[in-house]
């Protein structure tokens, strides 16, 4: 072998030998153990971005391990995977916080031309110490859109009128082909906004939904922030023009007829002295949050109740059951449909366990022991991948990577929920949303059952398709999507309606 050889693997060796001493001399003997996969502080990087949230998922069946650490260049990340740090974690929610992430993504989504008064309510936007921003959202403003407020119901109703009308339209086509998740993702961008923001809300149009496509894509290479100018041109393009127009939206007063949820949010924001430029910059964050799970969770819900004989037939005689009692036998109210479905339910909340894998991240305020065995030093990240705990077979049994709706039912009634089904998140921050969104999806699937026999083109099978997963977006896009013919059924020709749900 020439000496150049030698020189060369004897550089590569010494380098891999040095980073694997600096590991050691860096890491205290009480913090997780370091995970080295690779070439320290490269090769993790490299799988997060290739592959995702399996990079987790992988490590944890090969390892086990409930905690570990994971070197980058400059930066720890202590990887929880266990159920009980996981509640910890959430009762220290001042050591082990949410804020600076939230405030991080609340200014890269943004962008930096937020006003002064903007740019102090980005700074204090994850902090939910009292009489703070998100202190007075939590406290007065999310609980509108819980379960038993009328403000929820007013959403449903909306988004219930959308779809329908969607469903109408559909049907009017007599049997034709369909993209599922193409058709399904639209009815619930449009659903969504629409109830959020009302008729006016520039979303709607065509031209920017297909912006928003764009910029949706773009978000987790925002986050990134790595040259943003030259990785995120034609995002941060993208996004400038979405701002103007949802600021054109609040200049003309279109959110006088958006939801009171909404009206609430952007009072509030007000109050705190922000005018239509720094709130156009909000809305963003927040349209993000509002769609981009919830447009890709309807597809998996669907695909499982329509792929699956027995199923579908017991989810179609409970939706019937819905049926009026009184002069119009054939209108179903879906005002009830997620407390007096229990089978569609359980398939919303198997769906949960089986596809959602939101990684939750948080970063460390100050040196804390948790649970008394692992130092998570200041400064460091923690990441908590929930899909790792939705497949753990010690939690779920040697069953928990197969779909199986009848784990959320005993004797036919929905189990209480699970508190292992993370897909919402816990404690003070869980997702507001989840009422809204959950009867979204199980009006939208419920209607598409009564009204239609749903098949796959490709020769009739049902083949579950890959899942393409984004960082930041807790469901997978279904890659490609499955094109299905629908038609519609006949005899009878249900009608769908929503009253009170109270
Ligand atoms: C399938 C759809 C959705 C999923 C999977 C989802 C998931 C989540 C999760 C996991 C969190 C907590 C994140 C963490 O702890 O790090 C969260 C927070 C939040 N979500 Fe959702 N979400 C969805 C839809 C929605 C919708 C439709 C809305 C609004 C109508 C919404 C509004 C919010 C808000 C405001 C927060 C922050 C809560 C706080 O800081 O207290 N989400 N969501």
């Amino acid at each position: 072998m020439p000496l150049y050889a030698f020189l060369l693997i004897g550089v590569v060796v010494g380098t891999y030998g040095f980073l694997r001493v600096l590991i050691w001399v860096t890491q205290d003997s009480n913090e997780p153990s370091v995970l080295v996969e690779g070439i320290p502080f490269i090769s993790p990087l490299i799988c997060m971005m290739t592959e995702k949230q399996n990079m987790f998922t992988r490590i944890w069946q090969e390892h086990r391990r409930p905690v570990y650490t994971l070197r980058l260049l400059g930066k720890r990340f202590y990887v929880v995977n266990s159920l009980s740090l996981y509640q910890i974690i959430q009762h220290n929610t001042d050591i082990i916080s949410w804020d600076p992430i939230k405030a991080h993504i609340a200014d890269k989504i943004m962008g930096r031309r937020v006003s002064t008064v903007g740019s102090r309510v980005v700074k204090d936007f994850g902090s939910p110490a009292e009489g703070g921003t998100v202190w007075g959202l939590r406290k007065t403003i999310y609980p509108l859109i819980f379960q038993g407020r009328p403000q929820l119901d007013e959403l449903n109703r909306t988004a219930f009128h959308a779809m329908a009308a969607g469903v109408e339209d559909l049907a009017a086509k007599g049997r034709t082909t369909i993209g599922m998740y193409a058709w399904l993702s639209h009815q619930l961008f449009v659903a969504s906004l629409g109830a959020v923001y009302g008729p006016k809300n520039p979303l709607l149009r065509p031209k920017n939904e297909r912006a928003w496509g764009v910029f949706e894509q773009g978000i987790v290479i925002l986050m990134a922030n790595i040259l943003p100018q030259i990785s995120a041109r034609k995002i941060i393009r993208t996004r400038e023009m979405l701002v103007k127009e949802l600021e054109e939206y609040l200049r003309d007063g279109g959110q006088q007829e958006a939801s009171s949820f909404a009206q609430a949010i952007l009072n509030h924001f007000s109050q705190q002295g922000l005018g239509p430029s720094d709130l156009a910059r909000g809305e963003l964050g927040n349209i993000a949050g509002i769609v981009t799970s919830t447009m890709r969770s309807v597809f998996w819900l669907l695909y499982h109740v329509v792929s699956d004989s027995r199923l579908l037939a017991l989810c179609r005689t409970e939706v019937a059951q819905l049926a009026r009692n009184d002069s119009k036998p054939e209108e179903i109210d879906l005002a009830h449909i997620s407390t007096k479905c229990p089978v569609l339910l359980a398939a919303w909340h198997e769906v949960q366990r089986a596809h959602a894998d939101p990684i939750f991240s948080r970063v460390v305020m100050q040196d804390f022991l948790l649970d008394g065995r692992y130092l998570l030093k200041k400064g460091a990240s923690v990441l908590i991948p929930a899909g790792v705990i939705h497949q753990d077979s010690g939690i779920w049994g040697s069953t928990s990577l197969e779909f199986d709706h009848e784990r959320f039912l005993v004797d036919g009634k929905i189990k209480q929920r699970s508190s292992a089904v993370l897909t919402f998140g816990a404690g003070a921050g869980m997702c507001p949303g989840r009422h809204f969104v959950s009867v979204e999806i199980l009006q939208l699937v419920a209607m598409l059952i009564m009204r239609f026999d749903i098949q796959p083109t490709e020769g009739g099978k049902w083949t579950m398709p890959d899942k393409h997963l984004i960082l930041n977006v807790a469901f997978p896009t279904p890659s490609p999507d499955v094109e299905v013919e629908v038609l519609p059924r006949a005899d009878p020709v249900w009608q769908f309606t929503f009253t009170k749900s109270q």
